[in-house]
């Protein structure tokens, strides 16, 4: 009801405890607060919130255009709508080293677990797209410090993200993602690797928790659970499978209205009235007062 019952601390530890036990974590794209309850309540093991998604959701192409005060308030009223911990897509930090620290010390704020840094120049881009531009080894590592140097919290994730794989290859980018390491990153992001022998080289060839970033339509395989788990991937992350999903389904049942006049065929691919309430958590809501929650079900819903 209201809130969550953890405080950001405990999050943080959850996330620690779970990368540490070594099994894959399933972490999918929250669209909204609401949507990353229905993940805690589906019995995934975090919450992420995908920088192309908080663009997509301000009608914004994910270029660099939202700002890190603008994402901080959209996880900040995401933190408080679950128990899971959350992890955000800081982009390139939001500008210079000192624009990366800041941006650290707002996210730890926010209630977040973790977020990623990643090695493009701004404007960055999706890192499925071609053209990207990576700064230099030299310039992303003096990132990283300035992000580590700002976090309160030890607990608080810091991964680093490259992406060099389609820039500069595949060795390039593990000798990258060590010299992360070594700046303090505490996890690394590959991004766009093009086949599962890369995923596995780049498992062979660095120490700290990885993720493995399935986005559709992309670059990169759509690998499963088991065999990411396997190869000894720690996070597969859904990053923007919800929005995906759902946008299309309001793109057919718009169409639907449109062309028959109504959205009764729609009804069995909605979620219910009870559903929505259920997951609010309406009911708890009697404790304060018993005359907020006087709903009956439709015979039938
Ligand atoms: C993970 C990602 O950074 C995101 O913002 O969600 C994107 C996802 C996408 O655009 O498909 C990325 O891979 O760059
Ligand atoms: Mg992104």
């Amino acid at each position: 009801m209201l809130h969550t019952r953890t405080t950001a601390a405990e999050r943080r530890r959850d996330l620690r405890e779970k990368l540490a036990s070594g099994r894959l974590l399933r972490v999918p794209g929250a669209i909204n607060p609401l949507s990353a309850r229905l993940i805690q309540d589906t019995g995934f093991d975090a919450v992420y919130l995908s920088g192309a998604v908080l663009a997509a959701d301000l009608g914004l192409p994910d270029i660099g255009l939202t700002t890190s005060t603008e994402i901080a308030a959209r996880a900040q009223q995401t933190t408080r709508a679950t128990d899971l911990p959350a992890i955000i897509d800081a982009d390139t930090g939001f500008g210079e080293p000192m624009n990366a620290a800041r941006t650290v010390q707002l996210m730890e704020d926010a209630g977040l677990a973790g977020l990623h840094l990643e090695d493009q120049v701004n404007p960055k881009r999706c890192g499925h797209l071609d053209g990207k531009q990576v700064v230099g080894r030299e310039e992303m590592t003096r990132r990283l410090r300035a992000a580590v140097d700002a976090r309160r919290d030890p607990d608080f994730l810091l991964m680093a993200r490259t992406d060099a794989r389609s820039v500069e290859g595949l060795p390039a980018a593990i000798d990258r993602a060590k010299a992360y390491v070594d700046a303090g990153a505490d996890a690394i992001f590959p991004e766009a690797l093009a086949d599962e022998g890369e995923f596995e080289a780049f498992r062979a060839a660095v120490d700290v928790p990885l993720l493995a970033n399935l986005t559709e339509f992309g670059k990169g395989p759509l690998l499963d659970a088991a065999t990411l788990e396997n190869l000894g991937y720690n996070i597969a992350l859904y990053p923007v499978t919800l929005l995906r999903l759902a946008m299309g389904a309001v793109e057919d049942g718009l169409r639907t209205i449109a062309a028959e006049g109504t959205q009764s065929p729609l009804l069995p691919r909605m979620q219910t009235r009870s559903r929505l309430y259920e997951l609010l958590d309406y009911q708890a809501y009697s404790a304060f007062d018993s005359d907020v929650f006087d709903f009956r079900l439709p015979p039938g819903d």
